[in-house]
């Protein structure tokens, strides 16, 4: 890989309304690296990682994503408390104040794409204002070879600028932090907020609407991985369900670990040429694949070193509990060349039940998958606020509610048909608590969920007895090669059944409040996926 060749193509801004700037056009990683260090914005880890913070944001701030109203999403985008619009001439203003901001400044500029399939690739140009952000795109999207860039044509723009602070009065946003995206200009336009996150996600989420709408392609929030039968495994889940943890396999052949497309062609394809995964509580001996990815290359955010040391430590959640590092997908050693995999035959939805309700594995039908995807299911513990232990649920359709643009039920019908097209075995994992909610259980150890995982995959789970749960009315397996059986059943986990079997009923009746305004979209087999009781 010629990663650090020196580069020196020199690139004119003007078309996108930049002049005069000092541009530092398709820098190394090194010499990004570098150059965060010098300016103090960064450090070096012990194992060679640069280690940066984000600022004040450290994670996603959905509530400030827009789409701009348009004659192209006007009629198709899904609008209210996730898609907000926002009006085309208050984009127009705030991108050229945005961009006379970046006038006669220093930026990096990087031409990068993301699809692997190169039916499907949509190229990119990134403008940020920090080399490390500029670093962050190198690691997360597609690397043109150097011989492309003299004649590389830019389609989509990704502007990042964190200390450009919008006026809320004046600018048309809610606070100074936005990202928006406008499909007529091809534009993403990032201020206020450094937090990495936004950049992948809101070309993922301009993705989302793309593939759908203009190429009748499948976008997909999960993870997958193929084995060595060429047998592919796609994870959907919500953030911190498990989607990097679990497809980082070494037995098997990374595709990628966030975002993925379904093809017509019976192909799964990544849109990413990296990985970014969370770091809290990381350990080498529980995840020792992303743990050996943290090397020179690598950018971890908003991490704590161990006093008077360079070296990370990751139960340290004082900035955050998101820390994260970011690196290029070849830092992880066995990977799917290409970045394509071929029709899923496995695909589990990812849940962290922190009501300690679901089983940690079972087995859907089709209606089932179609109602536990359009449901989107996952709980969150509570806040940090001291005395309050009661789990949140979170329901997020397509288990990535706030990257679709179009109506759950558009990517659903999507997913449904290609599912029964291919023959998939559907499953769903509960990553999250047992023995008792939040508070009173423990999650699942990673090395069960891993167990489960294989025993799926291989075959394993095929003949073994299952149970309908008497609430979710999913098949619950009785055993499984590697783990104690005793945890397959939750009620048998809690020390008082009687208790579980309320609390049981209670999540039921939540995931049909949610569901209540997918109903007059859903046909009879979707509601027959819907709990019991
Ligand atoms: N049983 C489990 N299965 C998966 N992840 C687990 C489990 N127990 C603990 N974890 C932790 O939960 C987190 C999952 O996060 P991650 O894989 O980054 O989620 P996602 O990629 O879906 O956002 C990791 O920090 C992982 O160590
Ligand atoms: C990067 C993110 O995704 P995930 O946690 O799913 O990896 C995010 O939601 O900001
Ligand atoms: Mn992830």
């Amino acid at each position: 890989m010629d990663n650090n060749i020196l580069f020196s193509q020199s690139i004119s801004l003007k078309d996108l309304g930049i002049e005069n700037a000092k541009v530092n056009y398709q820098l190394s990683p090194d010499e990004l690296h570098e150059i965060t260090i010098k300016s103090g914005q960064g450090v070096e880890s012990s194992t060679g990682a640069l280690a940066i913070n984000t600022g004040e944001y450290t994670g996603r701030s959905p509530l400030d994503r827009f789409i701009v109203k348009d004659s192209i999403t006007e009629d198709q985008v899904w609008w209210g408390k996730v898609n907000i619009p926002f009006e085309s001439d208050a984009f127009e203003a705030l991108y050229k104040k945005v961009t006379a901001y970046l006038s006669h400044k220093e930026v990096f500029v990087r031409d990068s794409y993301v699809c692997a399939d190169p039916n499907y690739r949509l190229n990119v140009r990134v403008v940020t204002e920090t080399a490390w952000a500029n670093l962050f795109c190198y690691n997360m999207f597609l690397r043109p070879e150097t011989e492309e860039l003299s004649h590389f044509s830019p389609e989509w723009t990704l502007l990042c600028v964190p200390s450009f602070l919008a006026d809320p009065a004046i600018d048309g946003t809610r606070q100074s932090n936005f990202a928006i995206l406008d499909f007529t200009r091809k534009v993403v336009l990032i201020g206020g907020t450094g937090y990495t996150g936004e950049m992948k996600k809101g070309i993922f989420s301009a993705l989302n609407f793309i593939l759908p709408v203009f190429k009748n392609t499948l976008p997909m929030h999960c993870s997958a991985n193929v084995g060595d039968e060429g047998d592919t495994a796609i994870f959907f889940g919500l953030s911190g369900t498990g989607k990097t943890t679990l497809s980082a396999d070494p037995k098997r052949k990374l595709i990628g670990d966030d975002e993925h497309g379904w093809t017509n062609e019976n192909t799964v394809f990544n849109f990413e040429g990296g990985c970014y995964a969370k770091v809290v509580n990381l350990s080498e001996e529980n995840e020792p694949d992303i743990f050996r990815a943290i090397k020179k290359g690598a950018i971890l955010e908003n991490v704590i070193f161990k006093d008077g040391t360079n070296e990370v430590d990751f139960q340290d959640v004082f900035i955050t509990p998101n820390t994260r590092v970011s690196y290029p997908i070849y830092h992880i050693d066995n990977i799917q060349p290409g970045s394509i995999g071929k029709n899923p035959k496995n695909i589990f939805f990812l849940t962290a039940d922190s009501f300690g309700i679901l089983p940690p594995i079972s087995k859907l039908t089709p209606g089932q998958a179609a109602y536990h995807f359009i449901s989107g299911y996952t709980a969150k513990v509570a806040g940090t606020e001291a005395g309050v232990t009661e789990p949140q649920p979170n329901f997020s359709a397509c288990f990535g509610a706030p990257f679709m643009p179009l109506h759950p039920t558009k990517y659903a019908e999507m997913l449904s048909k290609k599912m029964k097209d291919a023959n998939v075995k559907v499953w769903l994992i509960n990553t999250g608590w047992t023995g008792g909610p939040y508070g009173i259980g423990n999650r699942m150890k990673l090395k069960y969920t891993r167990a489960m995982i294989t025993a799926a995959l291989n075959g394993e789970l095929d003949d073994v007895t299952y149970e309908n749960h008497t609430v979710f009315g999913i098949a619950t397996p009785q055993s499984c090669p590697n783990v104690p059986s005793e945890i397959l059943n939750p009620r048998n986990t809690w020390e008082d059944p009687e208790l579980y079997d309320k609390k049981a009923a209670e999540l039921a009746q939540k995931f049909k409040a949610n569901f209540a305004k997918f109903e007059e979209f859903a046909n009879a087999e979707i509601m027959a996926g819907a709990p019991l009781a």
